[in-house]
């Protein structure tokens, strides 16, 4: 089976669920939900929350290892200013910035489109930045097992920018390393190529 999936392959029941609870919202905000601007926004925004957490039919390891190739090369390989899209699970509402991804092979590179593909499957879910890191840091670890990989996200959120406490500039950084990106020299290395743009 595949590891990615089509928004035609989603639940219809689901669909038609999550359809009608935003019926619902809107006419709860007081809003014609019959009007002709409106008619069709239930569905829509059914269709754009599924889109956006896909994820949760997603399998990161299987992506991973749809591309995994035996290789001696055991520099770094970085993957830096990934796009990336997330909801924050505390308000719902995006939370959009980038990722930077690297890792040292262990008799194994990964095709490089499967970095970013990871990222997007666990972004498309219902995240916390240092969740989102983490679940990108561990997958890359478990099953690629390089002798070391690093995960920075920069990100910037709504629910602080639109509410709350309304701050615009606000970057938000969440970093983790395993294995040699644990030693300060190989750390350094890295966090000086993805501020660099020569890397
Ligand atoms: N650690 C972390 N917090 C987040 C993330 N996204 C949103 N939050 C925070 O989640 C917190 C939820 O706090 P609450 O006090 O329960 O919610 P709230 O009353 O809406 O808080 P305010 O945003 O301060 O108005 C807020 O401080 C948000 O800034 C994230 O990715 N990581
Ligand atoms: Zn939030």
């Amino acid at each position: 089976m595949s590891p990615y999936t089509n928004l035609e392959e989603y639940n219809i029941e689901i669909a038609n669920d999550v359809k009608k609870s935003y019926s619902k919202i809107i006419d709860e905000l007081g809003e014609d939900v019959n009007r002709e601007g409106l008619e069709k926004t239930p569905e829509r925004a059914a269709k754009a929350m599924m889109f956006l957490t896909q994820g949760y039919k997603q399998d990161a390891v299987e992506i991973l290892k749809s591309a995994m190739f035996a290789e001696s090369y055991d520099e770094m390989v970085i993957i830096k200013d990934i796009e990336l899209y997330s909801l924050c699970e505390h308000h719902l509402l995006p939370f959009f910035g980038k990722a930077h991804v690297a890792y040292i092979p262990n008799g194994h590179i990964v095709g490089l489109s499967k970095i970013p593909r990871v990222v997007d499957v666990f972004a498309r879910r219902l995240q916390v930045q240092e969740r989102l890191t983490h679940d990108i840091l561990e997958c890359i670890n478990n099953t690629l097992k390089p002798k070391g990989v690093a995960v920075v996200i920069e990100a910037a959120h709504m629910c602080m920018m639109m509410r709350g406490v309304q701050k615009q500039n606000s970057v938000t950084t969440t970093s983790g390393f395993r294995g040699q990106f644990e030693k300060i020299e190989t750390r350094n290395e890295f966090l000086k190529l993805i501020s660099s743009n020569l890397s």
